[in-house]
């Protein structure tokens, strides 16, 4: 069986080795590549209708041989200069409704594009706002590559999208064959017609879709086994000066992804969700994904303005092996379609607010885009080496940035200058941009890697060891996640024993400072008692006289034989010296000597209870300091291996 003409120029100027007809469903297993016969050929191919005519056809009439004689594998080439073509679109409702005048008129043979000035009426001429800007506008001409005429359908140049494939899209899915980088993007004002040729509409489809179809279909038709493909595709989109991937669902706040530069590939941004598209039905499912995810609002000038500039990725691999000499052919080309948002004046649009400020990036970023081009267009700043290259303002946006390789480096690129029909300073300002981006010059080359079975064999080792490195390294991530997790665990159970520790220990601090307080109330009421009854000691209360305990004594004597009655009694019998208030005194005097002794006896009592209340206060109080010392120890301990713990799971983190 015959290899795919694609690869047999390439192949054949790229080194030695015959074309074998062998299978090549072994590799493909081994490397997940799809083989155009396990390919699912279901892919709604009649969904689409494409008049893309056989590519191979194409290549071999095309570039190919003497490209590929200047383009050896990784060589550089001289290039070409960057395809500029330009769209006029129809009218809108809104201008018909004010009955706009076209300014636009395509030579279909000549590719002349011609911006009328419009016409003023006297009335307008003779408003200050014309006469102050002195202006004169004239009829301007431009010359592309091709100026597609899709103003008025009934006209027979009427160019609808899929003549703007057939002449833009097919001729460069071709070099994606041959092995180029290739970029496609629409730049033009807001409302011009951008979104609708790269995306278009379900009925219409525009150039990306259009892509997707052809690719698969090429790929499902290779007349070659040998050659495996593998289809990758990513997609992001850079809004306000970020970069938002569009194949992961939308997150609040919004997830943007930094941007890095290797030295083979240049600017790339990290992270960014790269899947594989095994036929045209996955292919498509991924673009919608993230074309609704990407982000659009209404505008006075366009009902769905994009608010962002899209980049749609399709990466191409196409590796070829060769069973009779073991040898591999490995060719990749990234097909990058572009559709940038579209500049814009706040007074057109009338934005305000969150608006206004996504217009304002936009515009910054396609000023910026303005001045790339200009810097590439002027052979100084590109001739002069690297400090020439320097030169060019790449930098200044994430847009121009990331665009780097497809502007002026590795990348056959086509610019598509969508326009208005009746707006002339927009317009004009478009063409100028497209007129200076025919002069860039870029250095497309075949991107292909050759390998023999020992550099392959080789290759092969060094992955499987660079995987069982990282499988290595995985394993011990996870074993050592798992150890920290357990000392977590571990630190949480001591924390909480410590914790219920200081709550005992700060509630019996509670409990002590009561039983002090009590045990001070106590003392202090004893004290008080004892200096009363010692004073009531040293100054007893002197015996008052009561006249009216005399009944009470007689009455008392009459009720009981008490002994102040006997003695009563005794006198009254036995000494008539006794008078009344002799008796009465020598009654009291008895008793005062009687409460001395008991008083004194409890206070002694009283004395030695408080002796042993001071000693058993004493022997609380040096319990309490003892308690207060361990647990002030116990809580520095446990703080120090808090901290020990804490060390050890910090360490294995
Ligand atoms: N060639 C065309 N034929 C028919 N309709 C078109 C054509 N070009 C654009 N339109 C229509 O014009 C309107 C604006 O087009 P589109 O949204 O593609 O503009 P845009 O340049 O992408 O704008 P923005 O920069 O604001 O996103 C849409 O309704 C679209 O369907």
């Amino acid at each position: 069986m015959a290899l795919d003409p694609r690869f047999f120029n390439h192949i054949d100027q790229a080194g030695p080795g015959s074309i074998s007809s062998a299978s090549s469903s072994e590799f493909s297993a081994a490397t997940g590549i799809t083989s155009p016969s396990i390919l699912s050929t279901s892919a709604s191919a009649a969904t689409l209708r494409s008049t893309a005519s056989s590519p191979s056809l194409r290549a071999r009439e095309g570039i190919p041989v003497h490209v590929a004689r200047q383009d050896g594998p990784g060589s550089p080439s001289p290039g070409g200069n960057v395809r500029v073509v330009v769209r006029v679109r129809k009218f809108l409702p809104r201008e018909i409704q004010r009955q706009a005048e076209c300014l636009i008129s395509m030579d279909p043979h000549t590719q002349m594009t011609l911006l009328h000035a419009p016409k003023r009426s006297p009335a307008d001429l003779a408003k200050p706002k014309f006469q102050a800007r002195g202006k004169v506008l004239e009829d301007k001409s431009f010359t592309f590559d091709n100026s597609f005429w899709s103003h008025e359908e009934e006209d027979e140049h009427y160019a609808h999208q899929e003549e703007v494939y057939n002449s833009l899209g097919e001729e460069f899915l071709d070099h994606n064959f041959e092995g180029y980088h290739t970029c496609i993007f629409a730049y033009g004002q807001t409302g011009s017609g951008k979104s609708y040729t790269m995306m278009g509409t379900p009925e219409q489809p525009g150039l990306i879709p259009r892509t997707c179809e052809d690719l698969f279909q090429r790929i499902e038709s290779s007349p070659s086994p040998d050659i495996s493909y593998n289809v990758r595709v990513s997609y992001f989109e850079v809004y306000n000066e970020h970069v938002r991937d569009l194949l992961v669902p939308r997150t609040d706040p919004p997830h943007y992804l930094r941007i890095r530069e290797s030295p083979s590939e240049g600017p790339y941004v990290k992270d960014l969700t790269e899947v594989t598209a095994r036929n045209y039905t996955e292919l498509m499912k991924f673009m919608r994904k993230g074309d609704v995810s990407r982000t659009t609002a209404s505008t006075k000038m366009n009902d769905t303005s994009s608010r962002s500039h899209a980049v749609f990725t399709i990466t191409l691999k196409q590796i070829h092996h060769d069973l009779s000499t073991d040898e591999t052919t490995e060719r990749t080309a990234r097909i990058r379609l572009v559709d940038l948002a579209g500049s814009e004046r706040a007074k057109s649009t009338e934005a305000t607010g969150a608006r206004l400020r996504e217009g304002s990036n936009i515009n910054k970023s396609l000023t910026t885009l303005g001045r790339v081009i200009a810097a590439l267009a002027d052979p100084k700043k590109t001739r002069g080496g690297r400090k020439g290259k320097d030169l060019v303002p790449y930098r200044d946006s994430i847009l121009t940035w990331l665009l780097k390789d497809s502007l002026g480096g590795n990348s056959k690129t086509a610019m598509i200058a969508c326009i208005a029909p009746a707006d002339y300073e927009e317009t004009l300002s478009t063409l100028r941009y497209a007129d200076q981006a025919k002069n860039i010059r870029t250095r497309a080359r075949v991107n292909q890697d050759h390998l023999s079975a020992a550099e392959r064999d080789q290759q092969i080792a060094e992955m499987t060891e660079t995987i069982r490195t990282l499988q290595l390294s995985v394993s011990q991530a996870n074993e050592n996640q798992r150890a920290t997790q357990l000392q977590d665990e571990k630190l949480d159970e001591y924390q909480q024993k410590v914790e219920k520790m200081q709550r005992l220990m700060e509630e019996s601090q509670m409990v002590s400072k009561s039983k002090i307080q009590q045990l001070q109330t106590e003392n202090e009421a004893l004290r008080l008692h004892l200096k009363l009854a010692l004073e009531s000691l040293k100054n007893p209360i002197p015996p008052v006289n009561i006249p009216q305990r005399q009944p009470s004594l007689a009455s008392l004597a009459e009720e009981s034989p008490s002994p102040l009655a006997t003695k009563e009694n005794r006198s009254r019998e036995g000494s008539p010296a006794y008078s009344e208030t002799e008796s009465e005194t020598d009654v009291w005097e008895d008793e005062e000597d009687e409460s001395t002794d008991m008083n004194e006896q409890e206070a002694y009592l009283m004395q030695n209870h408080m002796q042993d209340l001071l000693g058993d206060l004493s022997v609380f109080k040096r319990k309490l300091a003892t308690d207060h010392e361990r647990w002030h120890h116990d809580e520095q301990t446990a703080t120090r291996k808090r901290r020990a713990l804490r060390q050890i799971a910090a360490n294995n983190r």
